[in-house]
């Protein structure tokens, strides 16, 4: 996520026109602004109350929430989302089903959309044009390597950001039914013909937003869709259209037969870097993302074009998720309510904002409700039990974590922990940190006091005995802040703690973290008193994420962690 402040905050009577989505809103967020709308839902800024992070709320339409097939794909999706961290995907946090509605929190992005841009400055010339395609490829590689096709690679899809990155949003989130009808424009001949979207589709519509870069518009056009359909099976592709160098790329990309077109995002890349750095030299990338970067901030100062319309490439309307007069008037009247609504939320927001504010106790008057507690007991005591007795049973999972905030900068690290009973967890991980010295991710083993950390071909061997040092010392953080038995610690402690839409949020003085010595150890670092904490279970109390923030203000810090595969991990043994 870029710190570059490209978009400014609209007037707040039209920010919140959205704090009312169908009548239900996502727990444990304030509204802030209405970002838009598109064929899959609308997307809503919103701030996490509890860690005051901003994020973007896509609430999934009626259509998308109706249909099973698509639900139970993406559930599956989710998981994996939620394990992928690579800078040109925007994070995906949290997939929240209810009965009442459906939505995604990711994070928020601040940019502008490549439609957008493409809308306000026509062609972006070869070199961003190339540096875009290489952002979509990368983080297709990123999806691809574990299992998620995109599905709905267009313009509208990918954000860029205030350094000149593309971001690709709304992995996955295309029903299978209508993957080419919703972006006809990108869309492969087989899947005009039913075929599923896959690794081809995918770059094959990469390639199509490469060729608009190039020309200003799409590769194909036709009065209708049917007429598009043809022309994507059959038209020339119109490589003349192109500068020289970049045909080839275009002609593999677009080739009507999936099999002809590049094995995987990777190998498209190295064939993109190798016809960058033979046509515009080896600066090409560094020049392209710069001209990306002046792109984009021109871009948010012209008006963002209306989402409503999918039209062929030459401008001629094929289809329109149309909003009937009604839904316009039920719209303006929800606006009409929610601006007085507007102004409670602003005063929730502003409350928020205020670090030193102390922060309302939950009640079970609030939305939620409390976490059911024997009599004596903390209110997370039954719950507690549950989640120790699941992981004891559980030999281990996999892993994605973050640690953010102040106070050592982001970490990252992904990879899979064995439960041992009596000792600390077991893990093997890939891990990385912003500092220059470990910005490299590398492999790292945890098998009791001692950290193995991969140098090359070969592995040394750290002792963790105070804290260590370099990777070695990163690797027992990520093994510190992502036990699962901060969990239970968390839970046992709470003072408060509340359950809504699934998700558990409490409060846990520092001096009642016993059973947490690495959680008291940071929250004395930063000299916090508190620690707060959100937490969704599976039902048979096993983690799926949580969120434990340290401390208040600037001297925070926020660990996230996902977990999956509960039951599957093998054994982790020292490496030889
Ligand atoms: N993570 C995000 N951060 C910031 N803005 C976002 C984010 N996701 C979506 N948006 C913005 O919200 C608006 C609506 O997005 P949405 O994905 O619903 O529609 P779309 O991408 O225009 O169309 P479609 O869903 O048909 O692809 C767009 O302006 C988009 O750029």
């Amino acid at each position: 996520m870029t710190d570059a402040s490209l978009v400014a905050a609209p007037a707040v009577s039209e920010g919140w026109a959205l704090n009312v989505v169908d009548g239900w809103t996502v727990p444990g967020f304030t509204h802030v602004r209405d970002l838009g709308s598109g064929s899959s839902g609308r997307v809503v800024l919103a701030v996490d109350d509890l860690t005051q992070t901003k994020v973007a709320i896509k609430y999934l339409d009626r259509r998308l929430r109706g249909d099973d097939a698509f639900l139970s794909d993406f559930r599956t999706t989710a998981q994996r989302l939620s394990q992928l961290e690579d800078p040109n995907v925007v994070d995906f946090y949290d997939f929240v089903e209810t009965p009442e509605g459906a939505a995604v929190v990711m994070e928020r992005v601040n940019g502008v959309s490549m439609r957008w841009m493409l809308a306000a400055q026509g062609p972006t010339g070869p070199l961003a044009a190339l540096a875009m395609l290489g952002g979509i490829l990368a983080g297709l590689a990123a999806g691809h390597d574990r299992g998620v096709v995109h599905g709905a690679v267009r313009p509208a899809n990918v954000i860029v950001d205030g350094a000149g990155n593309g971001r690709l949003t709304d992995f996955g989130l295309a029903p299978a039914a209508s993957i080419a009808q919703s972006g006809p424009a990108y869309a492969a001949p087989e899947l005009w013909n039913g075929a599923p979207a896959s690794v081809a589709t995918d770059l094959y519509a990469a390639t199509a937003i490469f060729f608009e870069c190039l020309t200003g518009r799409p590769p194909f056009s036709a009065r209708s869709q049917s007429g598009l359909a043809k022309a994507h099976r059959e038209a020339a592709i119109p490589v003349e259209e192109v500068p020289g160098p970049l045909r080839d790329l275009i002609a593999r990309g677009l080739a009507k037969d999936p099999a002809e077109r590049p094995k995987t995002a990777a190998d498209m890349l190295g064939a993109v870097e190798e016809a960058a750095v033979a046509a515009y030299g080896l600066s090409w990338e560094a020049q392209g993302r710069s001209r990306l970067t002046e792109l984009a901030a021109q871009t948010a100062e012209r008006p963002e074009p209306k989402p409503s319309r999918i039209t062929t490439p030459r401008g001629n309307p094929i289809s329109q998720p149309v909003r009937s007069s009604r839904s316009r008037l039920v719209a303006a009247l929800v606006a009409g309510v929610v601006i007085i609504g507007g102004v409670l939320g602003a005063a929730v927001v502003h409350a928020s904002q205020d670090e030193d504010a102390p922060r309302p106790d939950p009640s079970p008057a609030g939305s939620g409700s409390p976490a059911p507690a024997s009599p004596g007991a903390t209110p997370g005591a039954t719950l507690a039990d549950k989640v120790s007795k699941a992981t004891a049973e559980t030999p281990g999972a996999s892993f994605s974590y973050r640690r953010s905030g102040c106070c050592g900068g982001p970490a990252w690290a992904q990879g899979s922990f064995r439960i041992v009973q009596g000792a600390a967890p077991s893990y093997s991980m890939t891990v990385s940190a912003s500092t220059k010295a470990l910005r490299k991710r590398t492999r790292a083993v945890l098998v009791g006091g001692s950290a193995y950390v991969q140098a090359g071909k070969r592995w040394q061997n750290a002792s963790l005995a105070g804290g260590g040092r370099g990777y070695a010392a990163l690797a027992g953080q990520v093994r510190a802040g992502s036990a699962a038995g901060n969990v239970a610690a968390l839970l046992q402690a709470t003072t408060s703690l509340q359950e809504a839409g699934g998700i558990y949020r409490g409060t846990v003085p520092v001096s009642a973290l016993t059973q947490s010595p690495e959680l008291t150890q940071l929250a004395s670092a930063v000299k916090a008193k508190q620690v707060q904490f959100a937490l969704r279970l599976d039902r048979n109390g096993l983690p799926v994420q949580i969120r434990i923030k340290v401390g208040q203000g600037g001297r925070s810090q926020l660990l996230q962690t996902s977990y999956s595969n509960w039951g599957k991990a093998g054994s982790i043994n020292a490496p030889q």
